[in-house]
C-alpha cells in the first residue's frame, strides 16, 4: 500500500517539477510523526519550530493531523480558517498562512473532528506542502502528521526525505515504531528517531541499537538507516505549559528539557536536505 501511495507521489513530485522547470525552493521539509499516539509528538513539534524560529529561521508548521489537530492550542491561536479552506478552494494559500504571536513562526492549522470520508485520498492534503515549499517564502517547513500509519499518514511521509519519529521507551511505542522503520524502508533511505519521557541518552542509544539488529534480522533493506537523534526527559514544566497554551522552550530556557531539545535541532540543521 506503502509503495502505491508512494510511487504516486513521486509521479505527482515529478510533474510539478516539470512545470516548475528547474526551480528549487530554499524550503526545507522535515515530517515529523509517531507511530503510537500521545507519546509527545505536537509537543516536539510546536517546540522544535519555535527554537528553529529562535535562531533564525523563518518556519512553517502544517497541522497534517487530520482529525485530531491541537497545534493552534500549543501555538495559542484560535484560527477562523484551516488547511480545508484552502483544499476546498475557499481561501488562498497567504490567507490560510497564520502568523503566530512568536516571531518568525507561522501556522496552518488543521481541523478537529474532521470527518475522514468527506475527503477521499487523493493526495490533495499533502498539495498544500508542496504549495508552501513553493512559495518560497520559508526556511522550514515542519508538518506534524497523526499518529499511527492510515492513508493520510502515509500520503505526508510519502512526499518527505527529512522524517523525524517520536517514541518513548514504551513496548506498544516501540512496536509501532518498528512497524514505521519497516514501512519506510522499503523506498525512504533514513529516519531520524528521538525519545521522549527518556532520562537517559543512553537508554534511547541501546533501544535503538535493539531496533536495527532486529532490522537486520528481517532482512529489512540494507540501505535504509535508523538514526538516533536525542532524548527528553519528562518534565513537570512541559505539561504544565501545554494546559496553559505556553511553550516551555520558551518559559523555561534553562530546563534540562529545552537543552534535550536543543541538542536534537543541532543534529536536525546539520542532516536535514
Ligand atoms: N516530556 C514530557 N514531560 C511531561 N509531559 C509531557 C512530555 N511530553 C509530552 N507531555 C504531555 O503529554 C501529553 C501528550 O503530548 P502531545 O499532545 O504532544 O502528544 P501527541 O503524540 O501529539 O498526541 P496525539 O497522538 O494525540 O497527537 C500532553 O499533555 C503533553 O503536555
Amino acid at each position: 500500500m506503502f509503495d502505491a501511495i508512494s510511487s504516486q507521489a513521486s509521479k505527482l513530485v515529478n510533474l510539478t517539477n516539470k512545470v516548475r522547470g528547474n526551480y528549487k525552493s530554499k524550503t526545507k521539509l522535515v515530517t515529523i510523526t509517531s507511530g503510537k499516539g500521545g507519546v509527545g509528538k505536537s509537543t516536539f513539534t510546536a517546540n522544535i519550530a519555535f527554537l528553529l524560529s529562535k535562531r533564525g529561521f523563518k518556519v512553517a508548521v502544517i497541522d497534517a493531523d487530520i482529525g485530531l489537530a491541537n497545534m493552534q492550542v500549543l501555538l495559542n491561536l484560535k484560527p477562523k480558517v484551516t488547511l480545508f479552506d484552502y483544499i476546498d478552494g475557499m481561501k488562498s494559500l497567504d490567507e490560510v498562512i497564520l502568523k503566530t504571536d512568536y516571531e518568525d513562526l507561522y501556522l496552518i492549522a488543521g481541523k478537529s473532528g474532521f470527518q475522514y470520508s468527506n475527503h477521499s485520498n487523493s493526495f490533495i492534503f499533502s498539495r498544500i506542502v508542496q504549495d508552501v515549499i513553493d512559495l518560497n517564502k520559508f526556511d522550514i517547513v515542519l508538518v506534524d502528521t497523526g499518529a499511527g500509519l492510515n492513508d493520510y499518514v502515509k500520503e505526508f511521509l510519502s512526499i518527505s526525505d527529512n522524517i523525524l519519529a517520536i517514541t518513548t521507551t514504551d513496548p506498544s511505542a516501540l512496536t509501532d515504531v518498528y512497524s514505521l522503520i519497516k514501512m519506510l524502508s522499503n523506498d525512504k533511505s533514513k529516519l531520524m528517531l528521538c525519545f521522549n519521557h527518556t532520562k537517559s541518552y543512553q537508554i534511547g542509544n541501546t533501544i535503538v541499537n535493539s531496533l536495527i539488529n532486529l532490522a537486520k534480522k528481517n532482512r529489512l533493506s540494507e540501505d535504509f538507516m535508523v538514526k538516533y537523534i536525542g532524548n527528553v526527559s519528562t518534565s513537570a514544566n512541559i505539561s504544565t505549559t501545554g494546559r496553559l497554551r505556553k511553550l516551555f522552550t520558551k518559559e523555561f530556557v534553562q530546563d534540562d528539557s529545552t537543552r534535550q531539545l536543543q541538542v536534537i535541532i543541532d543534529y536536525l540543521l546539520k542532516n536535514i536536505h
